[in-house]
């Protein structure tokens, strides 16, 4: 890419260098035969007269742009081409780093900063630091040509040019660099901040509303996008500033010279020529070393993208599976031995040596009151977090990382809050399958109890959900994420109850899917904030502090609490 710039920046300055001789000869009649240059081609190419030569002349000059700029406009292809692959590959590894993360470090990240990690950095990297490294190549080649040919032609002027221009661009730079980069760390900063408020503002639509406080939250956002757009006008004025310093410096040296030839009479006529030729070349070099200091400002500005790209590099954030990826067989049963979890940097453990055997096709109540343990319990099945002592046993086998994706294929999760995508019923079960078993989709919508709820829909399976759901009652929703766990021919299915859809209607619902479930073969382990949910349950587990400190059948629980 850069050799095929360092072409057209040579072109592109033979170009404009090719139009003098030609212009010169053009208008001096006799000038071709006069030209040192011009006179072998005329008489080696046998000429007869002179207007036909400058008719060839001026059909070679048109060609020769035609072709360079041909060849230019191919080599900005090829560059935006390049640029968009770059592009698409650093969202790839964006995201890829992101998926490999620790569960809870993925959460502790927060959507926001993954959305600016994802899409901003690498648009922000391409457009800050590879386009600008472009340019900054192509237009050292440009200034280095001139300066060849200064040198070549008046070395004393080369001298005069580097002596005004090297300084005043170097001090520019320096003046700006620092407030560059600290203007690209802030926007990195302010960024999230933004996509936070705006999340905020739609997931909490409802709360904000009857709080009465979405206008609290619309004043935040714009406090921080005035920011933004502020440091925005700031950096363009900065993109503009260079040009200026450097043509006030030029000016300066002109007028220098001139101040002189007026001072020293003597010295005034090769001088005079030597002013011209200075603010040619000044004029033909400042645009270039202007766009120079502007990408050189922008990569100072995207300083802190590609910094963004090389955290979390490290191996701890990076626990992709096993790549010798083993296969699982669960036919008789699945325990937990000794199960010890604690979270990083939380010394008493959230688990403490937890046993329990499940034979497959039992179904499983779990209890306890508000932080016993009960979802970390399920997240450390779902391998979301990892035992520090223990193991999970599945036919008596440890479960280890070269299991896991034999292990993700047959567990399924319905979680409190289901997780809901903006689109059909049919696309939520499936996860968007562009196959749909038809025959698979029809078991699971039966077996979740939602038969009749979709016989009801104008649109039946392809009726939209609205945005996470919004169209839904708690219960269709919990039976959307149960048909979507049994349609990936789930073998072991973890409910967590909702706490927050605590209504009879929700509960029926749901209580029948669940009963339903309890025909199939299907091992489910159910996390109940309601004991009623749990009446198909073969044991109830119950937790307290990490511990599992009772075992219970669901008639004598219920006697228990009756009596109490
Ligand atoms: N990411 C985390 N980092 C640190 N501590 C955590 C984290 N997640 C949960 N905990 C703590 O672990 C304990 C167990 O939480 P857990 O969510 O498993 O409880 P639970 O029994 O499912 O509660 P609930 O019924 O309210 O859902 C709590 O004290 C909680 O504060």
């Amino acid at each position: 890419m850069f050799v095929l710039l360092l072409v057209t920046s040579f072109l592109d300055v033979i170009g404009l260098a090719s139009l003098v001789p030609v212009m010169v000869v053009a208008a001096e009649p006799g000038g071709v035969q006069k030209s040192k240059f011009f006179a072998p081609i005329y008489h080696g190419m046998n000429f007869e007269s002179e207007r036909s030569f400058l008719l060839m002349l001026i059909v070679a000059v048109f060609v020769f742009f035609l072709v360079k700029n041909l060849f230019s406009t191919w080599v900005n292809y090829l560059q935006t081409d390049f640029t968009t692959k770059l592009g698409l590959n650093i969202v790839k590894t964006q995201l890829d780093k992101y998926l490999h993360f620790p569960f809870w470090d993925f959460n502790h990240l927060g959507s926001s900063n993954l959305i600016n990690s994802a899409l901003e950095v690498p648009r922000y990297y391409v457009s800050m630091v590879v386009r600008p490294l472009f340019v900054l190549f192509s237009e050292l080649a440009v200034v280095v040509v001139i300066v060849i040919s200064i040198l070549i032609y008046k070395p004393l002027l080369l001298a005069l040019l580097a002596f005004v221009l090297v300084p005043t661009t170097l001090l520019t730079y320096r003046a700006l660099r620092a407030r560059s980069q600290a203007i690209g760390n802030r926007v990195n900063e302010l960024r999230p901040i933004s996509y936070g408020i705006i999340g905020d503002l739609f997931t909490g639509f409802v709360e904000l509303k009857l709080a009465n406080k979405q206008y609290r939250f619309r004043d935040r956002l714009l406090e921080n996008q005035r920011e933004l757009q502020t440091l925005d006008s700031e950096s363009y004025l900065y993109s503009l500033l260079p040009l200026k310093v450097i043509e006030m410096v030029a000016i300066l040296g002109v007028l220098t010279i001139f101040l002189y030839a007026i001072f020293v009479p003597s010295a005034s006529n090769s001088l005079i020529a030597l002013v011209g030729l200075f603010a040619a070349a000044a004029y033909r070099l400042m645009p270039s070393v202007n766009r120079m200091l502007t990408a050189l400002m922008q990569v100072k500005q995207a300083q802190s993208s590609i910094e963004n790209l090389e955290t979390y590099r490290e191996p701890k954030y990076n626990e992709r599976p096993d790549p010798k990826q083993l296969p699982l067989s669960f036919e008789h049963s699945l325990a937990f031995s000794n199960v010890t979890f604690s979270f990083p940097g939380v010394e008493t453990p959230t688990l403490r040596s937890i046993n329990l055997e499940i034979r497959k096709g039992e179904k499983i109540g779990f209890i306890g009151s508000s932080g016993s343990g009960k979802t970390t319990l399920m997240n450390v099945l779902l391998r979301f977090y990892v035992e520090q002592h223990g193991h999970i046993l599945i036919d008596g086998q440890p479960l280890t990382s070269q299991h896991i994706e034999a292990w993700h294929r047959i567990v399924g999760y319905v979680k409190q809050d289901t997780f809901l995508m903006e689109a059909s019923i049919q696309d939520n079960i499936t996860l968007g399958d562009a196959n749909v078993d038809a025959a698979r989709l029809d078991y699971a919508i039966e077996q979740a109890s939602l038969r009749n709820f979709i016989a009801g829909l104008p649109e039946g399976v392809n009726t939209h959900i609205g945005e996470r759901g919004s169209k839904l009652s708690g219960g269709q929703r919990q039976r959307i994420g149960i048909a979507r766990a049994l349609y990936k021919r789930t073998q072991v299915l973890v409910l967590d109850e909702a706490t927050s859809a605590l209504d009879n209607e929700t509960e029926r619902e749901v209580n029948e899917a669940i009963n339903k479930l309890s025909e199939t073969d299907i091992t489910i382990l159910i996390i109940a904030h309601r004991i009623t949910t749990l009446r198909e349950c073969d044991r109830i587990y119950e937790l307290s502090q990490g511990n599992v400190i009772a075992e219970h059948q669901y008639e004598s629980l219920m006697q228990q609490i009756v009596q109490a």
